[in-house]
């Protein structure tokens, strides 16, 4: 029975009433009211779908539009008419729903069943089914035709194989009448292959038609099957083979397009003949407009199920696969990619076209036409809710909620190739890109990008990496009179690209997008060689080297995507403070990944003997044990190129915790290959100047962080101190300070009668000393630091430009380690302590007590250094304070550093603390990788 509804009001549109269809009845007029404040006028015509029971809405009137709705118990489905454009729909008043399944969803006779299973829980008045072979079907089908075209006689094996395949599964599955039908059905097939495949022998040739008509078989044996299985289970299936429905035009570039108009008159018929509330359809298979056997060629089934659902005007069509969905970015390259719950047509269109698992852009332009959503669902995991592919809903658009995603997703495409044509001689001159690209398409080469810059003196595009030669010889002979005479400059080939595409329709009214996409890039130390992006601007485009493809789809991902800034660490050194830190990080892993958005993952620790890498993260709270448990010899390339490289991360810090100058030696490199640096080891900021100075021009340069502020004072804010001075404009004039931590401690705490030995053994324990401790005693440590300061203040001094008064005793100078001098200290400390006393009485006066001698210090000796910058030098000495100067006050390990500035003249600036162990380094150097992750974008 059929209703004519008279809709009033302009408002009503095709995307109010087909969006209607997957409401409830009342949403349809609160829908019709929201469309109607938008004022949208439209002459469009419905008629109502005749099916009982059914509801018509009339919806206030004024201009007289005509509907043809149907509206079942729990769903109001109505669907535009439009005079110029649309015949009466098909099949009457069902309100179906279209679902696809592909070969590995019917693999196996319990996959058909639980195909089955799915279909009984659709709730739909109508179901209609689209089925690919059981897998690896079409490639069995495929394997005959190629093997009795090539006169292989096991080509009659092989039917034998097919035959057999489908009669296990039968007898799995069906019993009876079924069984028999389909058995008998299936033999008669194959004796029918088996002849036609003999021709094919015969003649050692195969036509396309012939091919199309073996290869398509697997489709009708699965489809019949499943309508059996969901016969069954009582629901009034038919199966239909859709090459007596499905009529498609071949096109010259191995696509067919659906001849609309014959296959809905063809569907009708069917249904007319086979009336039932579900359909279980041969995908992939079609006809010609002279009946003679097709396919849809690639993804034929998702095609055949989309043209259905486009002819059925479906309320959704569900395509069934083994993935959960859509998601934001490869998932085997970006661990943290997500599934998208919604993509628009036009954004899954995109990500189709960069090889994402969506569906191909042919496939959404049926259902498109119609808005009907399409939903990506795992047959194996039914919990999974799927993306769905549809309009944005005036609500979402409304809620600003896709606005707030304006990337939805990243793609790339691998083993690309730029080719730039340039030269002055292009400017201004009307068809040279004609020219350019009428030799592309002559040697059959297909562009995936182009782009021009307005001074038009270049134009370049890119091309698969297997056609650019073709391309750029083409190029050559066709320009070879502009090249000779300098008309052109080049036809340059950039090969071993890759493309990466942002993909998002709210892109194009979302300022910044661009400028966050090349941020993330730049900070990933990636460099992009093209960019294009169309008015649409459904898609920035960049061309980037191969290599570094998958750490720029990480890197742009995580920063538009995961909002954690996740960084990849390298421990270098798990000395005293490498495992303090370590533990540092362990504790405090959590709290940065909830609190602060900051995903801190060491994915290796080297010592100078044994490594320990893991491709995941390696769980810090059992680092000892595993490095005991699975370590592996030290190989510092392999462990560069394995934190840097193999995992899904785009950032990467090495934290070099050793005092090698060798491991410094490789800052250079890292900082180079995009490695960030952190680290309390002074020997590259002391070392040789000239690579002081290239390490710092290239760290200047490029968007890769070096950070150091451990190497001088610990954990104390010095480094960034003299930083922010300088930048904001002050002028040092003098930085002096007790810089060496176990000095100050052994200053401290000789004291009395204490052997200086003992003394120096507990700065050592307490983890104040250098590896080597001569390194405090002889004032090196000190001098490194002075030099480090010195040059962060603009001066250019060497190591050696600073004399330094050793207290290591002359004669364990040479000795042949830390440990040997350690043991050999004693036998000195007499004459140490005959040295201090000397010193003592020069600036102390000393009174005696009844028990013991107590001194009165009205002075004390600290050893100091000194970067005087208004004199160009520095220096490291001891030097006599009086008692109650800030110098002399302080105690432990404590640092003073005092910042004498244009500034701060009459005051000095003065920082102290404790500045040297193993917490408070670690701390430093812990606060400089939380520096690194906010540079690297993590928030503030
Ligand atoms: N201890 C402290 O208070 C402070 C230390 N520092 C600096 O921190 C760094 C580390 O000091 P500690 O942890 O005390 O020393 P440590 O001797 O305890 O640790 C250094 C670690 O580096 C390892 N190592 C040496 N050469 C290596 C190589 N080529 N490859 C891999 N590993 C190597 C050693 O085996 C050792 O495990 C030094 O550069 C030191 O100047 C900086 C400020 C304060
Ligand atoms: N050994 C150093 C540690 C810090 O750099 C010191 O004693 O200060
Ligand atoms: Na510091």
């Amino acid at each position: 029975m059929a209703f004519s509804a008279s809709i009033s009001g302009a408002a009503a549109s095709s995307r109010l009433l087909s969006r209607a269809a997957a409401l409830p009845h009342e949403s349809l007029s609160s829908c019709y009211k929201q469309e109607k404040k938008k004022k949208i006028s439209s002459s469009s015509r419905l008629s109502l779908l005749p099916r009982s029971p059914a509801t018509v809405f009339r919806i206030g009137c004024g201009r007289k539009e005509s509907y043809r709705i149907h509206a079942s118990s729990s769903a109001a489905k109505a669907v535009l008419l439009d005079e110029s454009k649309e015949k009466v729909l098909l099949p009457k008043g069902e309100l179906w729903s279209v679902h696809k399944f592909g070969g590995t969803c019917v693999g196996t006779s319990q996959r058909i069943k639980n195909v089955a299973d799915i279909i009984a829980n659709d709730s739909s008045e109508g179901k209609f089914v689209v089925v690919s072979a059981m897998s690896k079907v079409t490639d069995m089908m495929y394997d005959l035709i190629n093997k009795a075209q090539s006169r292989d006689d096991s080509y009659v094996a092989a039917a034998d194989a097919v035959f057999e395949k489908h009669k296990l599964t039968a007898m799995d599955l069906l019993d009876g009448d079924d069984l028999a039908t389909f058995l008998s059905r299936l033999h008669h097939d194959i004796n029918n292959l088996k002849a036609m495949l003999r021709a094919i022998y015969i003649a050692g040739h195969v036509t396309e038609s012939f091919s199309d008509f073996v290869a398509g078989h697997g489709e009708l044996w699965s489809a019949q099957m499943l309508s059996y299985v969901v016969k069954k289970n009582g629901i009034d299936c038919q199966w239909m083979d859709t090459r007596d429905v499905l009529i498609v035009n071949p096109t010259s570039a191995n696509q067919v397009d659906p001849d609309f108009v014959e296959s809905e008159k063809r569907l009708e018929e069917w249904f007319a003949q086979n009336p039932c509330k579900a359909v279980v359809a041969t995908g992939f298979i079609a006809s010609t407009p002279e009946n003679i056997p097709t396919t849809l060629k690639r993804d034929g089934s998702d095609f055949s199920a989309a043209i259905m659902g486009a002819m059925l005007r479906a309320r959704q069509v569900t395509i069934w696969t083994d993935v959960d969905g859509v998601y934001s970015a490869d998932p085997r390259k970006v661990s943290e990619a997500v599934i998208l719950k919604t993509l628009s047509y036009q954004e899954a269109w995109e990500m189709s076209y960069f090889g994402a698992n969506v569906l191909h852009p042919r496939t959404i332009i049926p259902v498109m036409r119609y808005d009907i959503p399409i939903v990506i669902r795992n047959v194996f995991n039914l919990s999974a809710p799927g993306t769905m592919i549809c309009r944005p809903s005036v609500d979402e658009e409304r809620a600003g909620q896709i606005a707030d995603a304006p990337v939805r997703g990243f793609a790339t495409i691998d083993n690309v190739a730029l080719v730039n044509v340039e030269g002055t001689g292009m400017a201004g001159i009307p068809g040279t890109a004609s020219d350019i690209f009428a030799a592309v398409k002559d040697v059959g080469a297909n562009v995936i990008m182009i782009s021009q810059a307005s001074s038009e003196h270049s134009v370049c595009f890119a091309v698969p990496e297997k056609e650019v030669k073709a391309v750029a010889d083409a190029l050559r002979s066709r320009f070879r009179q502009a090249l000779d005479a300098g008309r052109l400059s080049q036809v340059a080939v950039i090969p071993n690209c890759s493309i990466l595409a942002a993909v998002g329709q709210k892109m194009a009214s979302t300022p910044g997008v661009s400028a966050t996409l090349f941020n993330a890039l730049a900070k990933a130390n990636i460099n992009v060689r093209a960019i294009a992006q169309g008015c649409s601007e459904y898609n920035v485009t960049v061309v980037i080297k191969r290599e570094d493809c998958v750490r720029a789809l990480r890197a742009v991902h995580s920063r538009f995507y995961l909002s954690k800034t996740t960084i990849s660490m390298g421990i270098v050194g798990p000395g005293l403070i490498g495992a303090t830190l370590l533990d540092q990080l362990k504790d405090q892993a959590a709290v940065l990944k909830e609190d602060f958005n900051i995903d801190l993952r060491v994915m290796g620790i080297t010592g100078s003997r044994t490594m320990l890498l893991s491709n995941s993260e390696i769980d810090l709270s059992r680092w000892r044990e595993l490095m005991e448990e699975q370590g592996e010899v030290a190989d510092l390339d392999k462990f560069a190129n394995h934190v840097q490289g193999n995992h899904f991360i785009p950032n990467t810090v090495f934290v070099d915790c050793t005092a090698d100058s060798g491991i410094a030696s490789h800052y250079y490199d890292w900082l180079r290959r995009g490695i960030h640096v952190v680290t309390p080891n002074k020997k590259a900021n002391s070392g040789p100047l000239d690579e002081y100075l290239k390490l710092r021009a290239l760290q200047r340069q490029s968007y890769t962080h070096y950070f150091y502020e451990a190497t001088v004072g610990a954990g104390l804010p010095i480094i960034s101190t003299l930083r922010g001075l300088l930048e904001t404009g002050d002028k040092i004039l003098q930085i002096e300070g007790i810089f060496s931590g176990t000095l100050s401690y052994i200053f401290n705490n000789f004291v009395g009668t204490r052997a200086f030995s003992d003394v120096v053994s507990e700065a050592k324990e307490k983890g104040y000393t250098e590896p080597d401790p001569r390194d405090d005693l002889s004032g090196t440590d000190v001098a490194r630091k002075v030099i480090i300061l010195a040059r962060e203040s603009g001066l250019k001094l060497e190591l050696s430009d600073i004399p330094v008064q050793s207290l290591v005793p002359e004669p364990l100078r040479a000795s042949a380690s830390a440990e040997e001098f350690m043991n050999q200290l004693p036998q000195f400390d007499q004459d140490i302590a005959k040295e201090r006393q000397a010193a003592e009485a020069e600036g102390y006066v000393s009174l005696s007590s009844s028990r013991s001698l107590l001194h009165i210090a009205i002075e004390v000796l600290r050893y100091v250094g000194v970067v005087d910058v208004t004199q160009a030098e520095g220096r490291v000495e001891l030097r006599r304070y009086r008692k109650d100067h800030a110098f002399a006050q302080l105690a432990g390990s404590d640092n003073i550093i005092a910042f004498t500035t244009s500034r701060y003249k009459e005051q000095p600036l003065i920082v102290r603390g404790p500045g040297a162990g193993a917490q408070v380094t670690a701390g430093g150097v812990f606060s400089d990788i939380l520096r690194l992750a906010s540079y690297l974008g993590a928030p503030s």
